[in-house]
């Protein structure tokens, strides 16, 4: 059995207290990271620089003593390694070059050709290893392929994922086929992470609620399913969290559908409904909505206690249901581990 808590409620232990972590733990709202990222020039000189990514990394576990610690890094860097332009444009988000076509599809490198561009990922990897405390669990992670597909072909976010939707359907060929380059990639991503000291990944399919009927299947499942597989071909035993986020009444059975360890449940459904649901499938992340880290207060607390309480009979490590917001109040993510922990 592992003894870190967080490897120990990934590997189905019902534990006295959860461990906790946080979506987007190291991020704007902590002035730490704001100053180290100042110094790193702009957001992406940071992803790429591994002492400043390990800096980073680290400041959350330092200021609150998380259970666990994840990669700083971004999903969208496994588009840009596969060939696109990729910038972030201040107050409004990610932009990149696009796919919409065969020609843009012919232009980008394989799956296997990734890896000097990531290189300083894998090293920041390795630092962490050396720098976390003992009891720190450090997960890996990548973007799954549809949430990336998503960016890759709007060259941004979008509301409803409209472009994406629109090539699925106009362009079934390119749209599978950028589909399985990404697929590919983040196997061979996430592989190198785990090879570099990750003890276990986690697979962000931030925009699977947009995929309905049998595309849910075949574009959040199936995908997620095959890079599950093969990472566990080549790293037996590895832990994985999916977090189909939207899934809603899907959520069901997705453990073994998928073959992760833990579904990360998003604030879309109640503690109470995924313990009696989808718990029984395996450990479950989540999850409390990142607006109570913002708004604080008796709430924040009393909402804590009922998302320990429904999920305290089975395997659970503490989370928000997304990312925490730049505008939360750090001193609320100190009432929020004061209340898990008690
Ligand atoms: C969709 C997505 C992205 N990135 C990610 C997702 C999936 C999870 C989700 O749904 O939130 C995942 C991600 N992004 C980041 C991490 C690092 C680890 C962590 O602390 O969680 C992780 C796991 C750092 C980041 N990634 C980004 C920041 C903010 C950049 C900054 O410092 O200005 C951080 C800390 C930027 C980013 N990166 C992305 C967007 C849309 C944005 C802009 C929106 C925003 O600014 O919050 C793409």
């Amino acid at each position: 059995m592992p003894n870190k808590l967080l490897l120990r409620a990934l590997a189905g232990e019902t534990l006295p207290t959860p461990p906790i972590w946080l979506m987007r733990q190291a991020g704007r709202y902590l002035p730490e990271y704001r100053a180290t990222r100042a110094q790193a020039g702009d957001f992406l000189s940071l992803c790429y620089n591994p002492e400043l990514a390990a800096e980073v990394t680290l400041q959350p576990i330092r200021r609150f003593g998380f259970d666990a610690a994840i990669l700083f890094a971004d999903i969208l860097l496994v588009p840009q390694a596969l060939g696109l332009d990729l910038w972030f444009v201040t107050g409004e988000g990610p932009r990149l070059s696009t796919v919409t076509g065969p020609d843009d599809l012919a232009r980008l490198r394989g799956p296997d050709d990734i890896h000097d561009r990531l290189a300083p990922v894998y090293e920041t990897v390795r630092r962490l290893t050396e720098s976390l405390p003992r009891e720190v669990a450090l997960i890996g992670f990548a973007g799954a392929p549809w949430t990336v597909a998503t960016y890759m072909i709007a060259g941004r976010g979008t509301p409803d994922q409209g472009p994406a939707h629109a090539l699925k359907s106009t362009d079934r060929a390119t749209f599978d086929a950028l589909m399985e380059r990404i697929t590919l990639a983040t196997i061979e991503y996430l592989s190198a992470q785990v090879e570099a000291g990750a003890e276990c990944v986690k697979l962000f399919d931030s925009w699977a609620g947009s995929l309905e009927g049998d595309d849910f299947e075949t574009y959040a499942v199936a995908p997620a399913a095959r890079i599950v597989a093969a990472l566990k071909a080549r790293h037996p035993g590895l832990p994985v969290i999916a977090f189909p986020r939207g899934a809603d009444s899907r959520y069901v059975g997705l453990h073994e559908r998928i073959g992760a360890e833990c579904m990360a449940i998003d604030n879309g459904v109640s503690a109470r409904w995924a313990a009696e649901h989808v718990q029984p499938g395996g450990c479950v992340q989540g999850n409390l909505a990142p607006t109570h880290m913002v708004t604080g207060g008796a709430a924040l607390v009393e909402e804590t206690r009922a998302i320990v309480e429904a999920f305290s009979r089975g395997p659970h490590v503490f989370n928000l249901g997304h990312g925490i917001t730049p505008d939360a109040d750090p001193d609320n993510v100190h009432r929020l581990i004061e209340a898990v922990r008690g």
